[in-house]
């Protein structure tokens, strides 16, 4: 058992400002009766995986004066292409959260905006960070090494427990999750319980199924995968900017993840990539992406592919589909995913912890189970306009970024391209929902059709011809075949009138019901 534990931490659990903060709520725990080895246990919250969600929510949690265990199958810097840039809208969260420090010491880069290519053309597009202090950007990073401070930062906290384990099962009884079962590094099975445990366990999460609704499998749809490489001794052609390339198929990114690194994720469409062991993919970058490449980037993306160290990511799709449990939640990636190509996953995640933390904050007795499924129930609720907006664009963008033979498909591509280009609120709208500074449901529908209705205009004027019209009114249906499935599949009542639900309740409603 590997047990990080630093009496570097400055609260301590129940400490005099929590006992005040909780015991507004504690009444509501009378009369449940709790099994002996939950009542008994010594732990408020177990967290399973200490990713992002999971070392954020272990950190506030803490901080609120909760004892939380967290159990992570590998303590050790993860390697991987995923949540390396995190838009400015996740940087304010982290700073919610008091967990801004952790992009420093990492060689983070800060983040301005994109720079759109298409066709050799190009377009700086800024996050509009004008009314926010001179380090709010986004940030891009090594994923590994942002993830070794966080879980430091939650390591230094004296009521959190961190232990490398491989969580096997969750503990039910009569409908409640108790616990879980781990097994140890060194292959010892143990039993922890708690009145809450959090699933963090990322995108192939083994306990999705447990906690979300019957049909959740088929909710995952995998559009594409991204081909990873890094590219070294190169400048971006507009620095401090991620870069995305309208490319045919599908788009290629960069972005810098450190101060002499710039990723390159390549969208390859489907579920298969070309066999990297057989040279397929060298064949398919350097004959098919090569050519899409800005100049300035060309011979560094020889290089990478020549280095050879390319590797491939599964890129996942899946609404929320919460079953609610008493006793447990799923967050991060287990609970809800979107398309990668707005980098909006950890942004999301961090959001959705803001919320949780201020809905448990009052909740003194989380032994309450009846209590603590109905404030669950209303994260379900509360999440849903800033999370499926973000999620909503991601999935439309992607579509609308793909080449296409259908020339109505392509009109809505290039009138998307123009229509970020045309600055002032037409640039600035798109880029706050994207950036997660502005990520309002409405704003999101209204620029979609936006671009619609402009990529009509353009086909309509100065002369329509019957060819021209037909292809208008195609791209009209295209945009709403696009946007409304989505939609549908993230709720759209919950995303656009979220206070009709039922569920709905904010923490002073909690407080006082
Ligand atoms: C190709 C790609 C690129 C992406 N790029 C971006 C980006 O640029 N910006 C962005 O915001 N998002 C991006 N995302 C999404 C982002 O990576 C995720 O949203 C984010 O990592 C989710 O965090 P998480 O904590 O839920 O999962 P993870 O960070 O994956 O953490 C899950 C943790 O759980 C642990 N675990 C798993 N099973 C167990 C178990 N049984 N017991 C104990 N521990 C377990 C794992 O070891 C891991 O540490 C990208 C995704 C992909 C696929």
């Amino acid at each position: 058992v590997l047990f990080l534990q630093s009496s570097r931490g400055k609260k301590k659990s129940g400490d005099v400002s929590m006992k005040i903060q909780r015991n507004e709520c504690s009444k509501r725990s009378e009369n449940v009766t709790l099994p002996a080895e939950v009542a008994g246990s010594t732990t408020d919250i177990i967290i399973v995986g200490a990713g992002v969600a999971g070392s954020a929510l272990a950190y506030t949690l803490a901080m609120d004066g909760r004892r939380v265990h967290v159990i992570e199958r590998d303590l050790t810097e993860p390697d991987r292409i995923v949540g390396e840039l995190l838009q400015p809208g996740g940087y304010l969260k982290l700073i919610e959260l008091g967990l801004e420090d952790c992009v420093n010491t990492i060689d983070a880069q800060q983040v301005y905006g994109y720079a759109l290519y298409k066709d050799g053309k190009s377009n700086k597009v800024s996050y509009p960070l004008e009314n926010f202090n001179s380090d709010v950007a986004g940030r891009s990073f090594h994923n590994g090494r942002f993830i070794q401070r966080m879980r430091e930062k939650a390591a230094s906290q004296s009521n959190v427990r961190l232990e490398q384990g491989t969580v096997t099962s969750l503990i039910e009884e009569k409908g409640i999750i108790k616990g879980v079962t781990y097994k140890t590094k060194t292959g010892q099975e143990l039993t922890t319980y708690a009145p809450l445990t959090v699933v963090c366990d990322g995108c192939c999460s083994n306990f999705r199924r447990s906690l979300s609704k019957p049909n959740v499998s088929i909710l995952v749809e995998i559009p594409s995968c991204f081909v990873g490489l890094i590219l070294e001794n190169c400048e971006l052609p507009y620095k401090n900017h991620g870069h995305v390339i309208l490319a045919d198929p599908s788009p290629i990114l960069f972005y810098p993840i450190s101060s002499t690194e710039i990723r390159c994720l390549v969208d390859v469409p489907g579920q298969k990539v070309p066999s990297v062991n057989n040279g397929e993919m060298t064949n398919y970058l350097k004959t098919v992406v090569a050519p899409q490449i800005p100049r300035e980037l060309f011979s560094a993306f020889m290089s990478a592919i020549d280095k050879g160290n390319i590797r491939t990511m599964t890129n996942r799709s899946m609404p929320a589909a919460p079953s609610p449990t008493p006793g447990a939640l799923l967050l991060g990636d287990s609970f809800n995913m979107r398309h990668p190509l707005t980098g909006g996953g950890m942004t999301v995640a961090l959001s959705d912890i803001v919320i949780i933390r201020d809905l448990l904050r009052p909740l003194g007795d989380l032994n309450d189970a009846p209590a603590l499924c109905k404030y669950l129930k209303s994260f379900y609720t509360l999440r849903k306009p800033v999370a499926s907006t973000i999620n909503t664009l991601a999935g439309a963008l992607y579509k609308v970024f793909c080449a296409s033979p259908d020339p109505s498909r392509n009109e809505l591509r290039q009138a998307c391209f123009d229509y970020l280009s045309l600055g002032g609120g037409f640039t600035n709208g798109p880029i706050a929902i994207l950036s997660g500074l502005n990520p309002r449901p409405l704003s999101l529908i209204s620029h979609f059709f936006a671009v619609a209705i402009y990529g009509v205009g353009r086909l309509l004027l100065p002369f329509p011809s019957p060819k021209r019209m037909l292809i208008g009114a195609r791209l009209i249906l295209d945009a709403s075949s696009i946007i409304f499935p989505i939609m549908k599949a993230e709720g759209v009542r919950e995303m656009l009138f979220p206070a009709t639900m039922p569920t709905h309740y904010t923490v002073q409603d909690l407080c006082l019901s």
